[in-house]
Parts: structure tokens; sequence; C-alpha cells
């Protein structure tokens, strides 16, 4: 589930545009969702957008996710060249950093190889990454899928990502996540993409306020169904503020992707 405290949300939910109000929503969201959610994926920029007391929010929420075991995906979507980005491996995925988490999302369009300081740290400290491949925006499409069914742009992250994972001494699924939106309808057939042999996990957004049906997502990744996690933001947050009904927004949408499965 996203924490994604857009300043129209925030209003919807009777709160001002403030850090306060971030806190009060973030930490809503663990308190009424955290144990029915697989992970919370808190949406860094809207943090950002507070400054300094918005990034103090996010560590504290981050904090109290770790003390109740609630696995947290922080979506900051970082890439830049090696050495700026050892830093941001450093603040997402170290050991000494308040804003390490157990895993970010990453942009790998400066160069695969660029975001080699994250992916080496994940690594080693136990923690996970989730590289953008085909994105759930339509603008996506003009970079992703450039190459098509031969030698797609997309279709090259997933078999670094793949490679990446089969060279890392982790059991079962390795470090190296992907991203592809539920809302990419044929794109992974149509650039010959073929993730049954993927050995990572995958984050799925845009099921709800995108349009993505339960039934594309079981259509997307058919076969591969226990390595994704799905992810929905406005869809859930927009029945809050009260807790109760952010908890049974947030258990229908489990119910139905449940249900779609059978
Ligand atoms: O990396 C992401 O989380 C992400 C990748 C992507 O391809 N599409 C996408 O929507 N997201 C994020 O997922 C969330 C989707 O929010 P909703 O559309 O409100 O469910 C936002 O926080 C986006 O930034």
């Amino acid at each position: 589930m996203g924490v994604d405290p857009h300043p129209g949300l925030l209003a919807q939910w009777g709160l001002e545009d403030t850090a306060a109000s971030l806190e009060y929503f973030a930490f809503t969201v663990l308190d009424a969702c955290g144990d029915v959610s697989a992970a919370l994926k808190p949406q860094v920029a809207l943090f950002e957008r507070h400054g300094s007391a918005g990034l103090a929010v996010l560590e504290k929420f981050q904090a109290k996710a770790a003390q109740q075991d609630v696995l947290v995906v922080a979506d900051a979507k970082r890439g830049d060249i090696g050495s700026t980005m050892a830093a941001y491996a450093d603040a997402w995925l170290g050991e000494a950093s308040p804003l390490a988490t157990d895993s970010v999302t990453l942009s790998p369009y400066l160069g695969f190889e660029s975001l080699r300081p994250a992916l080496d740290l994940a690594s080693k400290n136990q923690r996970g990454t989730f590289v953008l491949a085909l994105t759930s925006n339509p603008e996506g499409r003009s970079v992703q899928h450039i190459g098509g069914p031969e030698k797609s742009v997309a279709g090259s992250i997933v078999q670094a990502a793949q490679r990446e994972n089969e060279s890392s001494a982790w059991q079962n699924m390795g470090p190296c996540g992907l991203v592809i939106g539920a809302t990419v309808g044929q794109a992974l057939s149509k650039l010959n993409i073929d993730l049954s042999t993927f050995n990572g996990p995958i984050l799925s957004p845009g099921y709800g306020a995108q349009g993505a049906s339960a039934e594309d997502l079981y259509r997307i990744f058919e076969g591969i169904e226990r390595q994704v996690l799905v992810n929905s933001s406005r869809g859930v947050l927009s029945a809050g503020p009260h807790r109760s009904s952010l908890r049974d927004a947030a258990q229908r949408a489990a119910e139905e992707l449940d249900s779609a499965s059978r």
C-alpha cells in the first residue's frame, strides 16, 4: 500500500498542507493498514516537498514501521552517476543513515551499471532494490520500448536484473527487484520480455487510481503471481481519514486481488 500524502488527499482528510499533517497521515496509514499490507511504500517526493521537516517525518515513519515489523519500500526513484550514486545508496540502504530502510526504488536510465553502488550495498546489507523497467505512465514507452521486440531498453533492464540476482549469494529470490506497471497491457509480450525465470520481486503500481484491474495484473503476471507486490495508493488512501474505513479499503483491495486469482 502506498503512503502518498498528496496535498489533495490531505485536504480530503481535513488536514492542512503541513509537515505535522504528513505525520498524522503517515502514522494513521501505518496504524490502520500496517498489519494488513505486505509492505508500505512511502512516496518520498511528497515528504521532500516539506523540506527537512517532511524528511524528519519520513525518518520517524520508517523507524516506527521497522519496530512493528512492517516492510517499507522507499519510493525515491534514485539514479545518478556512480560516485554520487554511492551517496544515495548510503542514504537509503546504508547502516548509518536514518533514512535507510528495507528497500528503495531506483531509476536505471543513466545506465543499469550506474546503480552498482546501490545494488552492492543492498545485497551486503540484506536490503532490496526495485529497478524501473516498464513504468505505469504512458510516457515511459517513448524510452522503455526503444529497440522493439529484438532489443528493447526495458528488456535489457530485465536481463541485467536477472543476471544480478543469479550472481547474488542470496537464497530464493535475489535482492534486485523490478518495477513493472499494472497498466502496461501487452507490452511484455510485444517486447518479447520473458519473466518466467526472473528470480526477484516485482513491484507493480497502477492498480486502482491509474485504472488497472486485478484481472489485468493476472494477465500480465501469469505464472509468476507470487513474486508480485501490487501497489495501490490513492485508490485506498481516499477512504481516509478514519482508520476503520482505510483498513476496510485496504482489505477490500486485497480480497479483490485474491478472488481474481481463482
Ligand atoms: O516506483 C513506483 O512506485 C512507481 C512506478 C511506476 O511505474 N508508476 C507509479 O505509479 N509508481 C508510484 O506508485 C504510486 C501509484 O499511486 P496511485 O496511482 O495513487 O495508486 C505513486 O507513488 C507512484 O509514484
